[in-house]
């Protein structure tokens, strides 16, 4: 009897998963077999052979003529899209239709995230942007430029006399992550992140606890992503209780003490302060001005601090366009007397370009996942095909960042770091929507001139001083951890610094 009933289960079950699978055969779209259960990411899910990057990247090369592919993200239907007109269309020319991002978060589960622009669809989207883009003005990132020189010269301390000192042997994901975190500590509430002198530092503690690549936070991760049903069931938040506690006391407190001093400080908490008197509570409650904070720390620390170690990385594989970014760094900071200043930072365009370079090959966010809020109309899936393709509101369409930044059409020689891919003359040849690392359109990354400059003050202290080299224990090729969302270092970077004997800049 137990047999007949399993047989009839296991029966039932294929044929919801033939009939699941079809999805995209009944609409004539072309794309890989999936496996039951997992679609198309077994190998990430089952047996972490590929992280879904490369899952995406294989799909993307697999179907060379198509504008987009059929895959199933476990159970549920997504097109792939390989189409830059219709990357365009996505991301911008019909953005209404595509404004809303999957990073679905439950605002009681967290409340915090739930602020982040990034993860509010249509018109809360709009409101929660345009609350934040005041922080982000160009006027803003300027003011900015004396809080990352500060911390700069922290860090430049900490490598001189802090515990790896005596080897010169540095995990610079690490280092990059107490940079990027003290910089919005002091740029966001003009406070000092203790990073390099506090091995329980506050702020670092809840960076690691929404990002590090633990076992815990990949299952958190993948279950938001792939099964968001369940994560409301499991009330999964994504930020700890004991986090979202610590960093409304952290922020409370400021306020209070600015409250109670009469004080104003030149910080991005003050701006947000400014617009809570001038709107009211309601539009600006504790909650908000702790979200719009958080939103500073998460996006503000992880992007950035991946960028700034992965080209240190690259820079270190690549010791000529070290020694050119040194030559450029040399010169500038001989104009301003050593001091990381704006004309420094703005000046500083070679060591751009390197950092756009790895942006390409380790874009942090390496898809643009996004649903339909309506009817949407697809071109057809192949040139010289009439048959186009009519899809419902909620179709997931998923931008593989990551395989077209190594799409050899558009970025010959796709593997080779060459950061002159960006110089002036050069990069009018990338076909546009081909550089997707900051996103494109209404949705584009609002801190992506901040994380910019943050990165440069960083290197710029960093190769004043020191040239980074290659130590046996750096991964070639690159190892990245696999259960992340966000493309994250497995393991330590580890690079050896060595004291320049050419530093013309001694203070
Ligand atoms: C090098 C570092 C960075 C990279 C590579 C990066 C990349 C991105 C990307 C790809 C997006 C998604 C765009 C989309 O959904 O279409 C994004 C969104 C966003 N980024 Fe960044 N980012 C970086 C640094 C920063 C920094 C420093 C901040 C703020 C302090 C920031 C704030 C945001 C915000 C608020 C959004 C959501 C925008 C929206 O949905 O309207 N990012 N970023």
């Amino acid at each position: 009897m137990i047999t007949l009933v399993l047989a009839i289960i296991v029966l039932l079950l294929c044929l919801y998963f033939k009939y699941e699978y079809s999805f995209w055969s009944r609409h004539s779209v072309e794309g890989p077999a999936p496996v039951p259960i997992f679609g198309n990411f077994h190998e990430y899910i089952l047996t972490k052979k590929r992280h879904f990057f490369e899952i995406y990247q294989d799909i993307y090369a697999a179907y060379p003529t198509a504008r987009y592919v059929g895959i199933y993200k476990m159970g549920r239907p997504a097109l792939l899209i390989r189409d830059l007109e219709l990357v365009k269309d996505i991301l911008v020319t019909s953005f209404n239709t595509f404004n809303m991002n999957e990073f679905a978060i439950d605002a009681d589960l967290d409340p915090l995230i739930a602020v982040n622009p990034f993860c509010i669809p249509g018109d809360e989207w709009k409101a929660k942007r345009s609350q934040l883009s005041p922080l982000f003005t160009q006027n803003r990132t300027r003011v900015a430029i004396p809080f990352i020189n500060g911390v700069a010269k922290k860090m430049l301390e900490y490598i001189e006399s802090g515990p790896e000192s005596s080897t010169m042997e540095f995990d610079v994901k690490e280092l990059c992550a107490k940079f990027t975190t003290d910089n919005v500590a002091a740029v966001s509430f003009g406070l000092d992140g203790e990073s390099f002198t506090n091995p329980n530092a506050s702020f670092r503690k809840i960076g690691d606890d929404i990002f590090k690549p633990t076992f815990i936070n990949g299952i958190k991760q993948q279950i938001v992503l792939f099964v968001p049903f369940m994560a409301k069931i499991l009330k999964v938040p994504f930020v700890s209780k004991e986090s979202d506690k610590k960093f409304r006391e952290i922020v409370q407190q400021v306020v209070d003490q600015r409250e109670q001093e009469k004080s104003r400080r030149d910080d991005l908490l003050q701006v947000i302060l400014d617009l809570r008197e001038k709107h009211g509570k309601e539009e600006y409650s504790d909650t908000v001005v702790c979200g719009h904070s958080m939103t500073f720390l998460t996006e503000g620390y992880e992007t950035s601090s991946t960028t700034m170690s992965m080209t240190l990385y690259e820079l270190a594989l690549n010791p000529q366009v070290q020694k050119r970014v040194q030559l450029e760094v040399d010169q500038l900071l001989t104009e301003s007397n050593g001091e990381i200043n704006e004309r420094v930072i703005l000046g500083a365009e070679y060591l751009e370009q390197c950092i756009m370079e790895t942006v390409r090959l380790h874009c942090p966010v390496f898809h643009l996942s996004k649903f339909s809020v309506r009817e949407y109309e697809f071109p057809p899936q192949f040139e010289g095909s009439t048959k186009s393709l009519k899809m419902p509101g909620g179709t997931n369409v998923i931008i593989p960042v990551y395989a077209i930044h190594f799409d050899k059409t558009y970025f010959p020689d796709p593997f080779k770091y060459d950061p002159d891919r960006f110089s002036k003359e050069n990069k009018d040849n990338i076909p546009k929507y081909a550089y997707l690392g900051f996103g494109e359109g209404p949705r584009i990354c609002l801190g992506m001139k901040f994380g910019i400059t943050q990165v440069k003050g960083g290197i710029i202290a960093i190769l004043s001083k020191y040239n980074v080299l290659r130590h046996e224990l750096t991964d070639v090729p690159f190892k990245y951890a696999k259960s992340t969302f966000n493309l994250q270092p497995e393991d330590k970077v580890m690079l050896r610094f060595e004291k320049r004997k050419d530093v013309i800049n001694e203070e």
